[in-house]
């Protein structure tokens, strides 16, 4: 159970207190930028689920929870979170929890969601249009910026306000708007193609739906996001559940490489 709340609504909503938010001039972090490098990878990867639950745990007038409430919202054991906050020099209060919305605006922070960041998303088939029209972007700082894709009869749509332009206009936009990450839903065999074509124009992030790992140069992150290797870890545990429970059976589907 959650310690404290409030009735929900009665709270500034997300968007409002990041745009007021100010950074304690005492704060490790504000003193030093580049202190956040520190963070281990894994702590960060760990950050957005973190602050998932504090939305959560915001959205229902909760304002303060323990480690032991957080980590269990998190999946989570509360040691592995009490650790991971304490990179971020967040030790909650004893007997008290950690402040929601404090703890979320400081999470948002560590991870850059604190600043705006233009999006420019390649491919306007299925995935690129739902990817465009997704709301949920703008609560994270992100803004789909550009779209664009090679196909003539898709240049000059538009999707929600922003319009689909032509890959040719790609370097110009990027660098017009400020686009810092890249969306790559273009299918696998022009994916390389579209990548080195960001990367030119000066993005540095990039985010891959296609199914096929690129190559970048060395200061360029690449993050990819794969639907088929979850099901799979899905179907490898699925297996492990039916082979205990005595009801495995080998349907004889081929090996997935096609995907
Ligand atoms: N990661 C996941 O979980 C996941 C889920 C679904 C789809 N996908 C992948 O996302 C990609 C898109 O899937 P989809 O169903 O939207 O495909 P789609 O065929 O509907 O759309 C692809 C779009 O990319 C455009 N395009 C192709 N080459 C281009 C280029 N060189 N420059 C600019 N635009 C180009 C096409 O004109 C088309 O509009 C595929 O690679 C697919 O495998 C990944």
């Amino acid at each position: 159970m959650f310690e404290r709340s409030r009735p929900a609504g009665d709270r500034p909503s997300w968007a409002a207190a990041r745009l007021t938010w100010k950074e304690p001039v005492s704060h490790p972090m504000s003193a030093d930028p580049t202190s956040r490098r520190d963070i281990p990878d894994a702590t960060v990867a760990r950050l957005p689920e973190y602050l998932r639950a504090l939305s959560d745990a915001a959205d229902r007038g909760v304002l303060s929870v323990s480690s032991e409430e957080l980590a269990t919202a998190a999946g989570v054991r509360p040691t592995q979170l009490r650790k991971d906050l304490s990179h971020l020099g967040s030790y909650g209060i004893r007997g008290v929890g950690y402040d929601v919305e404090h703890l979320a605006l400081e999470i948002s922070r560590a991870l850059g969601l604190t600043q705006d960041w233009p999006v420019a998303i390649v491919g306007m088939g299925n995935l690129g249009r739902a990817l465009a029209a997704y709301s949920g972007f703008a609560t994270g700082g992100f803004h789909v910026a550009a779209l664009f894709d090679e196909d003539a009869a898709l240049v000059g749509t538009r999707i929600g306000d922003v319009l689909v332009e032509p890959m040719a206009d790609l370097p110009r936009l990027v660098a017009d708007r400020g686009v810092s990450i890249g969306v790559i839903a273009t299918p696998a065999g022009s994916a390389q193609q579209v990548c080195d074509t960001l990367v030119r124009a000066g993005v540095r992030s990039v985010l891959n739906f296609a199914p096929l790992v690129l190559s970048v140069p060395g200061d360029v992150d690449v993050r990819r996001v794969d639907l088929s290797t979850e099901l799979h870890v899905l179907a490898f545990h699925e297996q492990r559940k039916q082979l205990a429970a005595g009801q495995g059976q080998d349907v004889g589907h081929g090996v997935g490489v096609g995907r």
